[in-house]
């Protein structure tokens, strides 16, 4: 309960630096709303993103938040910070995560409220959030306390998922992330097929990747099932206030980044943002 409060109390005190993309006609439809937002130098955005593991959450949620100038918060980074740190949670939290199970709403939203407050104290301001909510109840708990702009739900076939999970790798000295993986499937019975290259580390990063402990592939299918069964709802959650941009990614990230950008009205970003300036 004290971690709920402590929420309440960061991040209403980044919520009035927020502005509005989406208009206040909830019923309307996400995507025609993210097509009118009108996206300026001074607003900060509260986004959040959605999606499976391993579908590129992290990757795109990163990239708009060096566009966009706000901070890019991924509840996994806090759950593995706290994981490396060896603090009073770490041996719960190890057992929690190597089983591709969800940590606890308390402990999550613990973890969430003080990356705010530390992000507050530094001036911070807007954020974009990807692994949370994961949880109906954690929905609701963010929704009561700030107004969230936009949801976007990422989505990319099952199969691709695990293969994605299973190639990707980080590097152990400057943290970049990266993925072996080689996707090429063939279209058929009219479904279109997919190519996304592997995203490869520069050569002084080879010798130093390491994989996520819970990327194996019975963890990742048990974190495919648990998406389905806990966060899969969030997404009902969402669509249903208006909020949800669904985006299916049409391949790897050359593809993809552009065609988000312009699902977000921000494909000319750059050149608004210079004009205005
Ligand atoms: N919002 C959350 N609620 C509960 N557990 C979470 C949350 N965010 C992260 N975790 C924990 O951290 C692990 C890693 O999260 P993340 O890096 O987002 O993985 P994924 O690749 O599955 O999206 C999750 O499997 C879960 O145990």
């Amino acid at each position: 309960m004290a971690a709920i409060t402590r929420l309440v109390r960061t991040t209403s005190s980044i919520s009035y630096l927020a502005r509005r993309c989406l208009s206040s006609s909830a019923a309307s439809d996400a995507n025609s709303h993210a097509h009118r937002c009108n996206t300026s130098p001074d607003r900060n955005v509260q986004w959040v993103f959605l999606g499976c593991p391993g579908v590129g959450k992290g990757t795109y949620a990163s990239r708009l938040s060096s566009l966009l100038g706000v901070p890019h918060i991924a509840t996994g980074d806090l759950v593995r910070e706290e994981l490396a740190s060896s603090g009073p949670l770490s041996a719960q939290l190890s057992e929690i995560v190597n089983q591709g199970k969800l940590v606890s709403d308390e402990i999550i939203i613990s973890l969430l409220s003080k990356r705010l407050a530390a992000g507050g104290a530094k001036g911070e301001s807007g954020f974009i959030l990807d692994g949370f909510p994961r949880t109906i109840r954690q929905a609701e708990i963010l929704e009561g306390v700030t107004d969230i702009d936009l949801v976007i739900n990422l989505k990319l076939r099952e199969d691709v998922l695990l293969e994605k999970c299973l190639g990707r790798r980080i590097c152990s000295q400057c943290g970049g992330n990266f993925n072996v993986a080689s996707i090429d499937i063939k279209g058929e019975d009219g479904n279109p097929g997919i190519i996304m290259a592997p995203l490869l580390p520069p050569a002084h990063c080879m010798s130093k990747l390491i994989t996520r402990s819970d990327d194996t592939e019975a963890v990742v299918k048990e974190r495919l099932r648990i998406y389905n069964e806990k966060s899969q709802p969030v997404e009902e959650y969402y669509r249903s206030r208006g909020k949800l941009l669904e985006f299916v990614l049409p391949g790897g990230i050359p593809e993809s980044w552009p065609k988000l950008l312009q699902a977000l009205n921000l494909d000319d970003y750059e050149d608004k943002r210079s004009a205005a300036a």
